[in-house]
């Protein structure tokens, strides 16, 4: 895999974090009763019970959690870790209008003002990472869903195709790669010539990914698709999954102090099937890169500008 690719000049404005929204990447954690999505973007809710003497209510299964390390080369087991990320607030520039193309929301206008009083800055991506082999969720502690002044960024990016070198390579790549099929005996191919004598039924069993969540499904081994790189913002009353292999950019805190983030995960100590790292970096014609373009209203809050339902009114 390359260290760095490079991309064109694009703005990216800001989505409202929702299960809907975020489907193909992982899963949104939340308390349906606090939800701030609009009606068009609720998913059904998860099951819950009643539990602890009817004192609790009880969500279940409420994220995915993936563990692929079987399909890893160095076959080094995982176990299960929780680590805390303390995340410093990211540091923005200002905005400016630029020549960048807007990214896959072509009709916003990013240097339009919305109400002239709130900051208007830019958050540069120059990295990206995904986990191969592991969902990763991110619990956020000590926020809540009313602060105005910290909340925190989740970009992410679909993965492209493999390229022909990756899909050449004779080695075992560091991560899943569902859509290489196994070499099958003669016994195999004979076998399914014929109609299953029980059902009659000569089409393959559908792959056991096909079952799993879209954002649980291995996504191979093909670089971030950068046209359509996504930012949602959360609240403080929100968890995150990243589905296993999910490229995203590391943790970005908008505001005024630190998020203290217990992050669940798989990990076997191979780095390289734990964490893979790309940098991003303006090709020559571009001025400024994969951007974010972060406007705040005059509380703080971060303002939503994209998405089928844009959230114009303060949240
Ligand atoms: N997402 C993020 O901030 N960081 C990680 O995924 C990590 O494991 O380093």
């Amino acid at each position: 895999m390359p260290t760095s690719m490079p991309c064109p000049s694009m703005r990216i404005p800001i989505e409202l974090l929702t299960q809907a929204s975020f489907f193909q990447f992982g899963t949104v954690i939340e308390n349906p009763a606090h939800s701030q999505a609009p009606p068009s973007l609720q998913s059904p809710r998860p099951e819950a019970v009643s539990a602890n003497q009817g004192t609790a209510l009880k969500f279940l299964d409420v994220t995915h959690m993936t563990n692929l390390y079987g399909l890893a080369p160095s076959k080094k087991p995982a176990r299960a870790v929780m680590n805390m990320f303390v995340c410093a607030p990211r540091d923005l520039r200002p905005h400016e209008p630029s020549e960048s193309m807007p990214s896959s929301w072509g009709d916003i206008d990013f240097d339009e003002d919305d109400d002239g009083d709130g900051d208007r800055q830019l958050f540069d991506v120059k990295i990206l990472e995904r986990h191969p082999f592991t969902s990763q969720t991110f619990i956020p502690m000590g926020l809540s869903q009313t602060d105005r002044h910290t909340q925190y960024l989740v970009i992410v990016a679909p993965t492209l195709p493999a390229s022909a070198s990756q899909r050449r390579t004779g080695r075992a790549p560091p991560y899943p790669t569902p859509g290489v099929k196994k070499q099958k005996s003669i016994k195999d191919i004979f076998a399914r010539a014929r109609p299953s004598p029980f059902t009659n039924e000569a089409t393959p069993p559908p792959s056991i990914f096909t079952k799993l969540h879209p954002s649980q499904r291995p996504k191979g081994p093909g670089l971030p698709d950068l046209k359509n790189l996504r930012a949602f913002v959360a609240t403080g009353n929100q968890a995150v999954t990243y589905g296993a292999g999910t490229w995203h950019a590391p943790m970005a805190v908008i505001g005024d102090r630190p998020i203290d983030f217990v992050v669940v995960q798989f990990a076997n100590d191979v780095r390289i099937e734990d964490c893979q790292e790309i940098e991003i970096i303006p090709d020559k014609n571009a001025d400024e890169g994969m951007v974010v373009s972060v406007d705040t209203y005059p509380s703080g809050r971060v303002l939503v500008k994209a998405g089928s339902d844009p959230l114009k009114s303060k949240l």
